[in-house]
């Protein structure tokens, strides 16, 4: 497929157009700081940018009237709400994470959510020090699985791809969930199955659980 990258010279957007050119698909169209890069209409746009790139974005999923996978981080409400309307449209995947990882993470704490009413309960994400929000997106939908206002702690070292620890404690006992990615490849996999899940699509908003 001819893809088009909001953010494609970011360390998601290299990533992404490194494994899409490994597997034959065509990087045709891009957006970022420096303004259009165009060569060719793109069939998909993938946006792994910033919360204020975001309008921009949209206008360009109207304009070429093509699916939209999102991963960017510290969207505002509204924003979210403009996802969902151009849904009508088009097909949308919006996730905070791409990694099967934390699919499988959000499915244990779903598992667990009301076995641990009274224990302490605390959320620790680490990433690298470039990252711009905190805390993480991930961070938010671990804690919105849990449907309980518990804290996050947020450390920002060194080149970290992304750390995610939940931690549940008792008077005898601690039992914490962790992931780690291990690099930025695990959530340009998930970028990919995305685009060929909405590739059928011919409009609705999903989430990666959907897409796995
Ligand atoms: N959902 C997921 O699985 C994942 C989500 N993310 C999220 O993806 C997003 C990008 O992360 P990452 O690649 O590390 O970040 P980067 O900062 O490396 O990439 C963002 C890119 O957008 C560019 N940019 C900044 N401002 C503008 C602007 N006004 N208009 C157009 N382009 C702009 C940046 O340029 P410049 O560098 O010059 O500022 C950069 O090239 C973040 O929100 C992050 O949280 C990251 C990993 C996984
Ligand atoms: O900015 C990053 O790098 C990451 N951001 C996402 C988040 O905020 O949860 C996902 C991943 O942890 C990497």
């Amino acid at each position: 497929m001819k893809i088009g990258i909001v953010g494609y010279k970011g360390r998601m957007g290299k990533e992404i157009k490194d494994l899409f050119e490994e597997k034959n698909h065509e990087f045709v169209w891009g957006y970022d700081k420096d303004g259009e890069h165009f060569q060719e209409k793109p069939q998909i746009i993938i946006d792994f940018s910033l919360p204020e790139v975001f309008e921009k974005t949209e206008d360009y999923v109207k304009k070429f009237k093509v699916p939209l996978i999102i991963g960017t981080t510290g969207l505002q409400d509204e924003q979210i709400e403009a996802l969902k309307a151009l849904a009508k449209d088009v097909p949308v995947v919006q996730s905070y994470n791409f990694s099967i990882g934390i699919q499988l993470f959000l499915k244990m704490v779903d598992f667990l959510k009301d076995k641990i009413d009274g224990w302490d309960i605390e959320i620790v994400e680490t990433h690298h020090r470039f990252k711009k929000d905190k805390p993480s997106g991930t961070a938010k939908m671990i804690k919105e699985s849990l449907d309980k206002d518990v804290p996050i702690s947020s450390l920002r070292l060194g080149n970290v791809a992304g750390d995610h620890v939940l931690y549940m404690a008792n008077l005898g006992e601690v039992l914490g969930i962790s992931h780690r990615a291990l690099s930025r490849r695990a959530f340009a996999e998930g970028v990919l199955k995305s685009a060929e899940f909405v590739t059928n699509k011919k409009n609705g908003y999903f989430t990666f659980t959907d897409v796995i």
